[in-house]
């Protein structure tokens, strides 16, 4: 098993503000992991570190093997698939959903050249029918429903086939439906031995699709605790974590959480 990602120490500061403290994380090769945290805890901008899109202020990053500071992260981005509303932002309403997705193997948003090559315009199509939104393929990206955006950026993430899979609240937003929907895939996805290694962000346990094998718990931009779900996803944890008591409860793969008062 090999260091998909190997953070040491890193930390972010913005002015005064720290959002993320000295964090030490390792994630290897096919694990699942979630990171769960409250508003504000540093979960988006630790995946943008994991993206390759941020460099930490102190502290070591690597990211598939790839030392942060010493590769050209041109080359690093396209072996990492991200989904997250802050690159969704930069897709034009009027883009074709297909080409949202095969846009992805070009490292752009918007499509910016007139022919794309046959076999890419096949797979954009296969991993919208992955994600069950294959009849949109043809739709303008801003006729989209929230949840029929939200699975086409999860397609548009696997474009590359990339080696890390990187999901920033895939769930969020989502009426009960789109959400159990998008989770039935995730699962399947979790499942697939040879789907990249994941990390997918949320705030709620509800959305933690089943298979997923590590958890990191984030508060105020410090590691709570991180490892083996079910050593990590207990009623302490969490309850530190968002700063109330919480019971855990956890059946047929799927976490609950309620408040004790
Ligand atoms: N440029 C900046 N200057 C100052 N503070 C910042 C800056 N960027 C982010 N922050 C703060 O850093 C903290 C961590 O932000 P981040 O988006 O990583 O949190 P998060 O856990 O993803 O939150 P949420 O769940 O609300 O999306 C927040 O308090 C945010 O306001």
């Amino acid at each position: 098993m090999s260091d998909v990602l190997d953070l040491a120490a890193v930390t972010v500061t913005r002015g005064t503000k720290v959002l993320l403290d000295a964090v030490d994380w390792q994630v290897e090769d096919g694990e699942r992991w979630v990171v769960l945290g409250p508003n504000g805890a540093g979960k988006s901008t630790l995946l943008s570190i994991a993206a390759a899109r941020l460099h930490p202020t102190r502290g070591r990053v690597s990211v598939l093997g790839e030392r942060l500071g010493q590769v050209d992260v041109f080359e690093l981005r396209p072996r990492i698939g991200l989904a997250s509303s802050a690159l969704a932002q930069h897709v034009p309403a009027g883009e074709v959903v297909r080409d949202v997705v095969v846009t992805a193997a070009y490292g752009v948003t918007g499509r910016w050249v007139e022919s794309y090559d046959d076999a890419d315009l096949a797979r954009a199509e296969e991993l919208l029918g992955l994600m069950g939104v294959g009849a949109l393929a043809t739709r303008r990206y801003g006729t989209l429903s929230d949840g029929e955006r939200k699975r086409v950026q999860v397609a548009r993430a696997l474009m590359t086939d990339p080696e890390l899979l990187l999901l920033d609240e895939p769930a969020g937003g989502l009426d009960l439906g789109g959400r159990e929907d998008l989770l039935r895939r995730l699962t399947a996805l979790a499942a697939d031995p040879v789907a990249p290694t994941t990390v997918l962000v949320t705030h709620h346990v509800e959305e933690i699709p089943v298979g997923v094998t590590h958890a990191l718990l984030l508060r105020e931009g410090r590691v709570v605790a991180g490892g083996p779900v079910a050593e990590v996803l207990t009623s302490d944890l969490l309850s530190t974590t968002f700063g109330l008591a919480l019971e855990v409860g956890t059946e047929a793969g799927r976490w609950t959480a309620r408040a004790l008062r």
